[in-house]
């Protein structure tokens, strides 16, 4: 009967063969798409535990060596997402395991980690709930550069065009003229009346469901907040999709809008205030989808951290 080291020493192992033919070193080697339950902080004290989906890579310096040790990577990847949550210091510790497991191979390495953030979300005004589930894209390296994190995600939320607001309204007073002579004394009970009628709100002005696609990067020490920035962009935008809705709900989400006409430009600006004033955030891009329901194109604006002489170019990372 063999034993398992006599299994083990009968098999070839190419991988770390020296490379016959071909010679040249790689940027990056790895496994992309593999499938872990990953812990995440859900934000409430508890732990969510998600589907995800891991890339795991290392650059391969040495030209003269046929492959990295796939299986390593994929070892690491399982013991360290199935023991605690995804966070800043077990990022950087898993990458410093991949270094180490391909010494004299390897001096970059890096992860994503793709899963979508289950967050329940209080109705605007009755007492129910519901769940969202933003999309989220984790990114860390380490390398000569040190450990680097960045956040990827997406809000959806309400846009009521400024434009069509002024333009409804002006057709309302015209309604209105036409309705009420002028020089005549107004009649409370019948204006009352006409507001409450389709005549008091001839026109509507459009609304579009509009995305704001987020990529964020964290100063070295600070914690991995996703839900803390979820809430942060969404209150900047102050009409997030709701979840539940009665009617009482979607009066409120009607007020809300009505308070809340944004262009897509007026939208990057304000997540733009927000995310600036968040010192653990270095640097962000941000992308602003308004889905138009008057054109069949999309409007939209990108924006970058707004620091003199800034990172953002508009080069569109997101
Ligand atoms: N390097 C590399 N390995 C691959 C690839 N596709 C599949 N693999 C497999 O990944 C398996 C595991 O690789 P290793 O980590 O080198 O496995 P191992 O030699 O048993 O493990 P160690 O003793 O730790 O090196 C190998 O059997 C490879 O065939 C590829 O494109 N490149």
């Amino acid at each position: 009967m063999h034993t398992h080291e006599n299994t083990v020493r009968l098999m070839p192992d190419v991988a770390s063969q020296a490379q016959p033919h071909l010679a040249g070193a790689l940027d990056w080697v790895g496994m992309d798409g593999i499938e872990v339950p990953a812990l995440f902080d859900a934000g409430d004290g508890s732990v969510q535990r998600s589907s995800a989906q891991v890339g795991a890579f290392v650059n391969l310096t040495r030209p003269d060596k046929r492959g990295i040790h796939m299986s390593r990577l994929y070892l690491l990847v399982d013991e360290y997402l199935s023991a605690k949550p995804v966070d800043a210091a077990m990022l950087h510790s898993l990458l410093r395991a991949f270094l180490d497991s391909h010494k004299d191979l390897a001096n970059r390495a890096r992860i994503s980690i793709r899963f979508d953030q289950l967050v329940r979300r209080a109705a605007l005004r009755s007492s129910n709930s519901g769940w969202r589930a933003y999309p989220v894209s984790i990114e860390a390296s380490l390398g000569e550069e040190g450990f680097r994190l960045e956040l990827g995600t997406e809000v959806v939320y309400s846009s009521t065009c400024p434009a069509s607001a002024a333009l409804s309204r002006q057709l309302i007073q015209e309604q209105f003229a036409r309705d009420f002579a002028a020089g005549q004394p107004l009649d409370h009970a019948a204006v009352l009346a006409w507001l409450g009628s389709e005549k008091g709100i001839v026109a509507t002005p459009h609304a579009q469901r509009s995305v704001a696609r987020l990529l964020v990067r964290f100063a070295e020490d600070a914690s991995l907040d996703l839900i803390g920035l979820l809430d942060r962009v969404e209150q900047a935008l102050g009409t997030p999709v709701q979840t539940a809705v009665k009617r009482e709900d979607e009066q409120a989400f009607a007020l809300a809008n009505g308070g809340n006409l944004m262009f897509c430009e007026d939208a990057a600006r304000r997540i733009q205030r927000a995310l600036d004033a968040d010192d653990r955030i270095v640097d962000f891009h941000v992308r602003l989808e308004h889905q138009e329901s008057l054109h069949p194109h999309d409007a939209v604006a990108y924006a970058s951290k707004g620091v003199a002489g800034g990172y953002g170019n508009g080069s569109g990372r997101v």
